[in-house]
């Protein structure tokens, strides 16, 4: 594809997404089914820029002074340093060539943005995203316009760090340490889009895919071997699987349960368990009454609305409502009172979201111990939350 065609085409996938309640990426992978001769390198430019696009919709959209995918992407140009009358002739399969309107706000410089646009977020979460990212309202919100680097959790029930990063390094996947090595010391680093999964190291379970707040806040659980531990919103199973290797595998005493109220979530869940070299009991939502009184640590990665992940997840600012935060406040209320009859006498609950919204954290369960971290601090931002009963 020419450039001006790869221009097209990313206002295509952006007006499907912004139409889809689906993920992007299923999106865009059905974009490239429905576009055969878009080869590789083209779908992956076409991806780059629409989730640039989306992490920074707003803001490149303002010098248009319209509101369209199509103002995004010309500001996508722009922001690169690029010639947007260049690539927007409108001949062959470029897009339409600029339109007077455009030319004329192009000519003239913006009148300063807003803080919503400039920093892109809804107008009706200024007050929550002020509150929850507090002193790093700015750094925060400026962290989630930027493209995610790769994390990985190494799996410590197949290798060590050093060991780990050796093989990472055979693979062609070059490693940091993570941005907090005291509250994530197995997390290591790579650069976004480093292909960690096509690796051997990623193959054989020496590490798996998982942001450093996310790896922090399974660490503040401190599940131990010996212990009865439910992860109780257990989806795909990344917390699951650093509670087990927390839990010391399957040679360590102990029971780890999975449960999920959505099951087919969970389906690579023992495919991912076998990889890791870990174990742990899938529950059926019908079963969770046996488990009633009996955990020593029931986990609740709660369902919220990720908006401390919107790096990775841009879609989801733009499509969350006051509407659809309110039911997930309730669900998260629901959730908490389902999981706490899980616990023994004495066990400890843990109450996290990646959310960086009030109403979904402190403002749900305050605990007796937290860990908030925030983008500003280099990974997603991740709200936990201890209590014992
Ligand atoms: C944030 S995701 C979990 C992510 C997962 N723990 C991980 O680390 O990959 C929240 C999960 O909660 C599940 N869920 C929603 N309502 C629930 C409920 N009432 N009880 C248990 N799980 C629920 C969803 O199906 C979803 O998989």
């Amino acid at each position: 594809m020419t450039p001006p065609a790869r221009m097209a085409a990313a206002i295509e996938a952006l007006e499907a997404v912004e139409r889809s309640d689906a993920p992007a990426e299923r999106v865009l992978a059905a974009w490239g089914r429905a576009n055969r001769y878009a080869g590789s390198k083209d779908r992956a430019a076409v991806a780059d820029r629409v989730f640039d696009c989306l992490r920074r919709r707003r803001s490149l959209a303002w010098p248009l002074r319209a509101d369209t995918a199509r103002a995004a992407v010309i500001g996508s140009v722009l922001a690169e340093g690029g010639d947007p009358a260049a690539l927007f002739t409108g001949q062959g399969h470029a897009p339409a060539a600029l339109t007077a309107d455009e030319f004329a706000a192009l000519a003239e410089p913006p009148p300063p943005p807003p803080d919503p646009v400039r920093l892109d977020y809804p107008d009706w979460l200024d007050a929550p995203l002020r509150e929850g990212l507090g002193a790093s309202f700015e750094a925060s919100l400026l962290a989630m316009r930027t493209r995610a680097p790769v994390d990985m959790r190494v799996n410590t029930l197949r290798a060590d760090v050093d060991a780990a990063r050796r093989r990472l390094s055979a693979d062609g996947v070059e490693t940091s340490p993570g941005p907090f090595p005291e509250l994530a010391p197995h997390c290591l680093r790579a650069a976004p889009g480093a292909p960690v999964a096509r690796g051997r190291a990623y193959a054989d379970g020496l590490v798996e895919l998982q942001d450093a707040a996310s790896q922090a806040v399974a660490a503040f659980a401190a599940a131990r071997p010996g212990e009865a531990v439910l992860d109780f919103c257990a989806g795909g199973g990344g917390k699951t699987l650093a509670l087990a290797a927390d839990m010391g595998g399957p040679a360590a005493p102990g029971r780890l349960i999975a449960h999920d109220a959505a099951p087919r979530r969970m389906a690579d869940l023992p495919a991912r368990l076998a990889r890791a070299g870990a174990r742990a009991d899938l529950v059926a939502p019908e079963r969770l009454a046996a488990l009633g009184g009996r955990c020593d640590l029931v986990f609740v990665d709660a369902p919220c609305s990720g908006s401390g992940a919107w790096r990775r997840d841009p879609a989801a600012k733009w499509r969350l409502t006051p509407e659809k935060l309110a039911r997930l406040c309730a669900l998260q209320a629901d959730v908490l009172e389902a999981a706490r009859a899980c616990l023994r006498r004495g066990g400890r609950l843990v109450y996290a979201t990646c959310s960086v919204l009030p109403q979904e954290n402190a403002g749900r369960f305050t605990g007796d111990a937290r860990r908030v971290l925030l983008p500003a601090d280099g990974a997603d931002g991740f709200y936990a939350a201890l209590a014992q009963f």
